[in-house]
């Protein structure tokens, strides 16, 4: 896997935004920061192909959105959003219809694992998947999202602040295992972005009123988090 993404810029909110991410050496996380309202919910949904780039170049393994075709992007370069769709279906009824749509797209490789497993890992007992995603806690239902992420097995998984609503405990179970994919993760915690990330994208360096110089790329040290 190949994400190159140049010169990104939706106006009036950011600018400039040029990384690449590949796992030649292994899954790869970068994370995105910047403060509230900076456009991290925006610059990911434009990755995935959910809204418009004003101008810029974004291709996954040499190939654009257009050359990929939209669905299959989608599945390739998956968002995960911070809360569930307000639905009334269960979390088992989502995983099924997400699976059949993506099992119409022909370009599309990777196995699905099976995200009750996942979720099990995270404390997620299986009656939740029987639920109303609408009824669980925040914290169950973001576990349940992730779940179905992980399990999709995309190329890059893009996850908007995927602990927010969770304890301490959850969060460091579902930390070691997203950083065993391929992410780009929006966090609001330095300490998270250390603990995750080998990069960092600040968002406040490429505001279009920032001035010239608009992007910067923030190296954080990979943390060892045995000591
Ligand atoms: N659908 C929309 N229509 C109009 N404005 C929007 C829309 N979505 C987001 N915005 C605006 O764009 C700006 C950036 O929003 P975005 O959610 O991308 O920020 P963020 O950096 O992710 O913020 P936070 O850290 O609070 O989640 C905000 O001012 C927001 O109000």
């Amino acid at each position: 896997m190949h994400l190159k993404v140049t010169g990104a810029t939706r106006r009036p909110l950011f600018r400039g935004v040029t990384f690449e991410l590949d796992d030649d050496d292994g899954p790869s996380v970068l994370t995105v920061m910047g403060p509230s309202g900076s456009g991290k919910t925006t610059l990911v949904k434009c990755l995935a192909g959910l809204e418009p780039f004003d101008a810029g170049m974004i291709a996954l393994d040499g190939k654009t959105m257009v050359e990929w075709g939209m669905a299959n992007w989608r599945a390739h370069v998956l968002y995960v959003p911070q809360r569930p769709p307000l639905l009334r279906m269960t979390g088992l009824e989502f995983w099924k219809q997400v699976t059949q749509e993506f099992a119409s797209q022909r370009a599309r490789s990777a196995e699905h694992g099976d995200p009750i497993e996942v979720a099990d890992a995270w404390d997620i007992g299986h009656h939740l998947w029987h639920r109303p995603l609408a009824q669980l806690s925040g914290g169950e239902a973001q576990r349940i999202m992730l779940a179905i992420g992980v399990a999709l097995n995309p190329a890059v998984l893009l996850l908007d602040e995927p602990t927010s609503a969770l304890d301490a405990t959850s969060t460091q179970r579902v930390e070691d295992t997203l950083r065993t994919r391929s992410c780009i993760w929006i966090t609001h915690s330095k300490e998270q972005a250390a603990r995750v990330g080998a990069c960092a994208l600040d968002l406040a360096a490429c505001r279009v009123d920032a001035g010239p110089a608009a992007l910067v790329d923030v190296e954080v040290p990979p943390s060892d988090t045995s000591e």
